[in-house]
């Protein structure tokens, strides 16, 4: 089997689990177009700290135990790109790579449909977000594990700023704090959980949990790293690049 699969023509076959102790598959999500980030073309491909973006992405979740294969969702225009790309790097897991969608639910939908069934975890990661390190792929896996009724368990941190409720530039409410997480990806779901998900979503989310959530199911949020950005904004480039560096530099 050749460890890069493109799905530029046909839909995409399963991708088989090299590892029987592996029960996760990730699903990296990079078909969008960047357009808060302001480059044409998207900032999938964007070299940031010696890499292009979602290289950073895929290696984490390569070197993660419980990652069994690796699912990229690309812009169509990318297909070609992102295959090289991926048959460029030190991965040691299969990688199917496939065209994306409008929007990012859409792209996950996509990334799913590659997602072999026999993998029993799926998890989304953003390609945006490049410090993201393989305990984070680790521990929403093992949250989820742990706790036979949960719905999908994600990535997150509670809230250490006020957050208002603004309409037309006025404050409408504060919310209490102690309730608020910010949330990040990986998220991750039983198979059958997101599927049906999907399946069923009636309106576009700005996460995959959200559909989850939707269905009345619980989802855990897993305090795991708190720096795990994601690059959207122009000046979010010299705080990834520098976290990214100095990570390599403690050999993290
Ligand atoms: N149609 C889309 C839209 C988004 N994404 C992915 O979802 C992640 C989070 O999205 P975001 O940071 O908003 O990226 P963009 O959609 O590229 O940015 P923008 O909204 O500024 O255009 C990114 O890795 C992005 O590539 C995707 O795969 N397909
Ligand atoms: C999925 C996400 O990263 C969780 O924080 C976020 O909602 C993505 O938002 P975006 O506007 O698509 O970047």
């Amino acid at each position: 089997m050749s460890r890069c699969r493109c799905q530029a023509e046909a839909r995409p076959a399963a991708v088989a689990a090299p590892d029987p102790g592996a029960d996760l598959t990730v699903v990296v999500v990079a078909a969008g177009s960047g357009e808060r980030f302001g480059h044409p073309g998207g900032k999938a491909l964007v070299e940031v700290a010696g890499r292009p973006l979602v290289a950073w992405s895929l290696l984490a979740a390569d070197a993660a135990p419980s990652v069994a294969a690796l699912v990229l969702v690309c812009r169509p225009a990318d297909l070609a790109a992102m295959e090289a790309l991926v048959a460029g790097l030190p991965l040691a897991l299969p990688v199917a790579v496939v065209p994306g969608g409008d929007d990012r639910q859409a792209s996950c939908a996509a990334g799913l449909d590659a997602v072999s069934s026999e993998v029993p975890l799926v998890a989304f990661h953003d390609g945006a977000r490049p410090l993201v390190r393989p305990h984070t792929f680790e521990a929403v896996a093992a949250r989820l594990r742990a706790d036979a009724s949960l719905g999908g368990a994600v990535a997150g941190c509670p809230c250490t700023d006020t957050v208002k409720v603004v309409r037309d530039g006025t404050v409408s409410a504060t919310p209490d704090r102690g309730n608020l997480w910010v949330v990040q990806t990986p998220q991750a779901f039983p198979i059958e959980v997101i599927r049906a998900a999907h399946r069923r979503a009636r309106s576009v989310g700005t996460d995959d949990a959200s559909l989850v959530e939707a269905m009345g199911l619980p989802v855990a949020v897993v305090d795991a790293q708190r720096n795990n950005l994601k690059l959207t904004y122009p000046e979010d480039l010299a705080v990834v690049e520098a976290a990214l560096l100095a990570a390599e530099r403690e050999g993290e």
